[in-house]
């Protein structure tokens, strides 16, 4: 099978604003098809990319090629930039209708009055705007206007599209419901993609590949799997919302079966640390077993610690729950299970993981 062909490479990029580097990314490259999603704390670097990338942003060094050419010269990016779409937070629309909003891009791009017409009413249809073609953009909804950004974007069939958190600070179902338009139309198009979002669940349910930034470095790009399940190290770990981050030093290793000594108790994983190497262990709260009776012997459960809850909070549909164990371990339940096992602060459990649920992480020597 051929690798497919990278739409956008960007090589030794460094940003520099205000006197300070915000941005030294050595290579970073966008395939045709794909959908990345840039995750990481406020001040990373993320908009400060995807401005990058569409040539917005002054920069130190760097280059960027569109399908394998380097885009220099003004009309090159001017080139790239009708090539691309990008869909901010702020919808930033017009002072007009709906319809005029939809076709500004297809105006800037010469497009005839007939054809543009039947694009913009068939992207109003995809985005169920039909009904509000001549209404005035300032009188609608945050929802509806972020719907009418997102058709104006993809009216002009881009070839790469770029989103900035285009759904903060809408309502779950709003949000649901736009992400589900917007990934139909990037599969059955075959947009190339890279979304910024503060919204992990976001990103793992849309992307192929997530990036992980922190002060403008690229920590860490994977499958969303390899990301959420095999962080690098404790920064990123932390970021993906492993709450259980204990230190401990590997004791054994016998054909990968590893025991790690936590706090004076032993914890079971796998993998190819070696005797004596100091180690993180990485407990997702969701692969942690709270039961207030001794489970049953044959658990497939390695990790079996009596423990006590000491703190309750609520995480939406879960509630987070803080266990001594010996060692501090963070699980959630549901609010049904909370209630059945009639849980509260104070209250004698057992906490059981897998062996395979403990991601290790190498700790550096301070
Ligand atoms: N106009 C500016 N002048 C100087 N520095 C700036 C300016 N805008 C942003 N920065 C700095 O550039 C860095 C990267 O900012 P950027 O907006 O790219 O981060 P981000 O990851 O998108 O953050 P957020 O999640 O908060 O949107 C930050 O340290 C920020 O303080």
């Amino acid at each position: 099978m051929t690798k497919p062909q990278n739409v956008l490479d960007l090589k030794e990029l460094r940003v520099d604003r205000g006197g300070v580097t915000v941005l030294d990314i050595p290579s970073f490259s966008l395939s045709e098809n794909e959908f990345v999603s840039l995750i990481g704390p406020n001040g990373a670097g993320k908009s400060t990319l995807l401005l990058s990338l569409m040539g917005l942003m002054k920069r130190q060094s760097g280059s960027v090629c569109y399908r394998g050419s380097t885009v220099a010269s003004s009309s090159q990016w001017l080139e790239l930039r009708r090539r691309t779409a990008m869909v901010l937070q702020d919808p930033l629309l017009f002072d007009s209708t709906v319809f005029d909003n939809v076709a500004s891009g297809l105006k800037l791009r010469g497009m005839g009055r007939g054809e543009i017409k039947k694009r913009v009413a068939s992207y109003l249809e995809r985005f169920n705007l039909g009904h509000m073609a001549e209404r005035s953009a300032r009188k609608l909804s945050g929802g509806e206007a972020r719907r009418v950004s997102l058709a104006r974007a993809f009216a002009v069939e881009p070839e790469v599209i770029f989103f900035d958190e285009p759904f903060a600070n809408l309502d779950p179902p709003t949000r649901q419901a736009l992400t589900e338009d917007m990934d139909r139309i990037i599969r059955d198009r075959g947009i190339a993609a890279i979304l910024v979002t503060h919204d992990q669940s976001e990103a793992l349910r849309m992307s192929q590949r997530i990036v992980v930034m922190n002060g403008g470095r690229i920590v860490q790009q994977g499958t969303p799997a390899a990301v959420m399940n095999h962080p690098v190290n404790e920064f990123v770990a932390n970021f993906v919302g492993m709450e259980t981050i204990l230190e401990g030093e590997v004791k054994s290793n016998h054909e990968q079966q590893i025991a790690v000594q936590v706090a004076g108790r032993e914890v079971d994983t796998v993998g190819d640390e070696q005797p004596g190497a100091q180690v993180y262990c990485c407990i997702r709260p969701e692969n942690v077993t709270v039961s207030v009776s001794h489970p049953n012997p044959k658990t497939s459960a390695r990790n079996l610690y009596p423990g006590r809850v000491i703190e309750v909070s609520s995480m939406g549909p879960f509630l987070k729950l803080r266990l001594d164990c010996g060692f501090m371990l963070t699980a959630y339940v549901t609010r049904e299970s909370f209630a059945t096992l009639e849980l509260c602060e104070g209250k004698e459990v057992y906490a059981s993981f897998k062996a395979t649920s403990v991601h290790l992480i190498r700790r550096r020597a301070a």
